[in-house]
């Protein structure tokens, strides 16, 4: 892959083409100074998240922490002829210079699973690392856009979110559950269908990151196809099942780390272009809601620069859509539940 194919990857988005304008908006040179800090930087997202934050022009510092391992990948990324400079911090006495001054926090620290379990079954170990990190972001970068990519994505956001709440420092418009791998594989799944090109795809996913729980709105993707009910129904569960489906082949080995860190690059340049104002930066996101009687959900949401402008509304579901939306609320509300009182009992 070239450098500029790399860099490409930072100029898309899943669900709005309005960002393909920041490299003309913005030079590197006129970009605003940005700091993002990725959290788990040293594993099997974080590696190749830092490349591809490293290559992204609205970056100007890079500070990538881990318990272990960021002295060498950062020093790897620094020498990439890019503008960001790179810092690597290891270890819980340096978190507090990683992420002072950072605009945006990615985290995918935590562990992935194996084959056979759930993600659910990730939280007792996920939980405590989400909530310690989010203490010292509460403490050291209070008004970071926080981008969680750690599973369980459906209770770890309202684990941040109390977290938050007690440290006095909340503000629903700058927490996010990234669910944009999600997207990336709606459209991909249903461009093979359809037989159009992925590039022009557009299809939202709602609802939450796990199982049902991740619905693909395929009645709204565009450009339009004539699908069956079986092919709407096989795109829906393969959507539903992306994670799994790299799980079992990874047997082992972990789950997505390469199709997520593109996911997680495309989610904060979003970030960054909608704090550095440009219109019409839209993403699906897992975000504080009343799109539903849920207190989160994953739907459009307009980025600005506080972070959320807008959560956007669901739009109009097929009967299909609706029936899932249905089925989904029961599980999502328990796992936003377990996050809740996990962080408000531990
Ligand atoms: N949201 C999504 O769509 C999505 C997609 C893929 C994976 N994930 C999740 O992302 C997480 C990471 O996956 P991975 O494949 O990179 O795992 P990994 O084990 O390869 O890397 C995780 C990294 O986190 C680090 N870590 C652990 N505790 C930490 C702490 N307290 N502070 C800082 N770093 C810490 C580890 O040292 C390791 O380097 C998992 O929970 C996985 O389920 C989410
Ligand atoms: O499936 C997983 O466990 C990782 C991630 O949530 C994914 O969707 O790939």
């Amino acid at each position: 892959m070239t450098l500029s194919m790399l860099r490409s990857v930072v100029r898309r988005t899943s669900t709005s083409g309005a960002s393909r304008l920041t490299r003309r908006q913005f030079s590197s040179e006129a970009a605003p100074e940005r700091k993002v800090a990725i959290l788990g930087a040293a594993g099997g997202i974080g590696q190749p998240l830092s490349l591809l934050m490293k290559l992204n022009p609205l970056v100007s510092t890079l500070s990538l922490y881990d318990i272990a391992g960021t002295p060498g990948v950062a020093a790897d990324v620094s020498h990439i002829n890019t503008r960001s400079q790179v810092a690597g911090f290891a270890g819980e006495d340096q978190l507090g210079q990683a992420l002072e001054g950072s605009d945006v926090v990615i985290i995918p620290a935590g562990v992935p699973r194996k084959p056979g379990m759930t993600r659910d079954d990730l939280f007792n170990i996920n939980a405590g690392i989400v909530k310690s990190l989010c203490t010292a972001i509460a403490k050291y970068c209070p008004n970071a856009l926080v981008n969680m990519i750690s599973n369980p994505v459906n209770s770890t956001v309202p684990i941040a979110a109390e977290v938050f709440k007690k440290a006095g420092t909340y503000d629903e418009k700058r927490l996010f559950g990234v669910t944009t791998l999600d997207v990336v594989r709606a459209k991909t799944f249903y461009a093979g269908k359809a037989k159009v090109n992925v590039s022009d795809v557009i299809v939202p996913v709602v609802g939450g990151h796990a199982g049902i729980t991740i619905l693909p709105l395929l009645s709204q993707a565009t450009p339009k196809a004539n699908l069956s009910d079986e092919e709407i129904v096989a795109l829906t569960k393969r959507t539903q099942d992306g994670g799994t489906e790299v799980v079992e082949a990874k047997a082992g080995k972990g789950s997505a780390t390469l199709s997520m860190a593109y996911a997680g690059a495309i989610f904060a340049d979003a970030c960054l272009k909608g704090l550095n104002g440009v219109p019409d930066v839209v993403e699906c996101s897992f975000v504080q809601s009343n799109v539903t009687e849920l207190p989160f959900f994953a739907s459009k949401v307009r980025l600005g620069k506080n972070g959320v402008e807008e959560v956007l509304g669901l739009g109009p579901l097929s009967d299909y859509e609706k029936k899932g939306l249905e089925a989904l609320l029961p599980e999502l509300k328990s796992s936003i539940e377990k996050g809740i009182k996990f962080a408000n009992s531990n």
